[in-house]
């Protein structure tokens, strides 16, 4: 059984079509990024998944079941952190926790929040406010949050579109980190708009077609040995055959996007 199963997938909002007829398969423990031009509905189908957004036709099952809304089971994170402003850090992550899991008692709860912001350097600054941290630290804040949930699936959207070149490289790190050695967390679904970060990163890559006929367009898969080094990977016979592959793919979809 696929850890995620999308069938015939269809989303419009007003008249635009934005997902039609969407088939993915994605394995329990699959690591997989969207890439795709501007408005082709990578968030679209990630919100439809996180269920968030209900989609118009088609079925999204998760672990055997079928998506009707939000659960602690499916954590998500946003490219702005969506850290609440007037609670520090850890009061952040520990509603967070208390909400999603209520049968928790307060000692695995506290347990939960301090082990992932420990995990990603922040629990010596717990008691800032978003407001007093800089962005890559908020998003480190917000990447700790979803994964003290503990859910099997994460999924993320540009998580690190915001950050500059050097703090997206250290999330990227800390992330793989969280995922591989730190956490229950499965499977993985990342939208990115950077290819390099989509190759370090994934076991497959979905290409998202633009519109009239929005879809999946390819998935490549990334045969690149873990634990991937992001100096030497780029040296790897398969790299530069996969970014070749991926370029010609969104430069052949010329079809317009909003
Ligand atoms: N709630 C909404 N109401 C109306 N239109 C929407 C809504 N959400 C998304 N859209 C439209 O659907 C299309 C796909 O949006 P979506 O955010 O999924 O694209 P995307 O591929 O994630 O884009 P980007 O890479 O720029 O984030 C866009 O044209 C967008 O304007």
């Amino acid at each position: 059984m696929s850890a995620i199963e999308i069938r015939d997938l269809h989303k419009s909002f007003t008249s635009q079509s934005v997902l039609r007829g969407v088939d993915l398969d994605i394995a329990e423990g699959e690591f997989v990024t969207f890439i795709g031009h501007s408005g082709c509905g990578k968030s679209t189908l990630l919100n439809v998944v996180g269920g968030l957004l209900k989609a118009d036709r088609g079925t999204v099952l998760v672990n055997g079941v079928a998506v009707t809304g939000p659960g602690p089971e499916r954590a998500m994170v946003f490219q702005s952190y969506s850290l609440l402003p007037r609670l520090s850090l850890v009061s952040n992550v520990r509603e967070a926790v208390r909400s999603a899991r209520r049968d928790w008692s307060r000692e695995v709860v506290d347990e939960h929040v301090e082990r992932y912001l420990t995990a990603v350097g922040l629990w010596p600054h717990k008691d800032k406010k978003p407001g007093q941290v800089s962005g890559g630290m908020a998003q480190r804040a917000a990447v700790a949050r979803a994964f003290a949930v503990s859910p099997r699936t994460l999924l993320l959207d540009e998580p690190f579109g915001a950050l500059d070149a050097l703090t997206r490289a250290r999330l990227q790190e800390q992330l793989i980190h969280l995922w591989e050695s730190e956490s229950d967390t499965e499977t993985v679904l990342m939208v990115t708009h950077g290819l390099d970060e989509a190759i370090l990163l994934a076991d497959r890559v979905v290409v998202m077609s633009n519109p009239p006929h929005p879809s999946v367009r390819a998935v490549i898969d990334v045969p690149i040995p873990r634990p991937r080094d992001r100096s030497s990977i780029v040296n790897h016979p398969a790299y530069a055959q996969i970014q070749a592959r991926l370029e010609d793919l969104l430069m052949s979809d010329r079809t317009a996007v909003a």
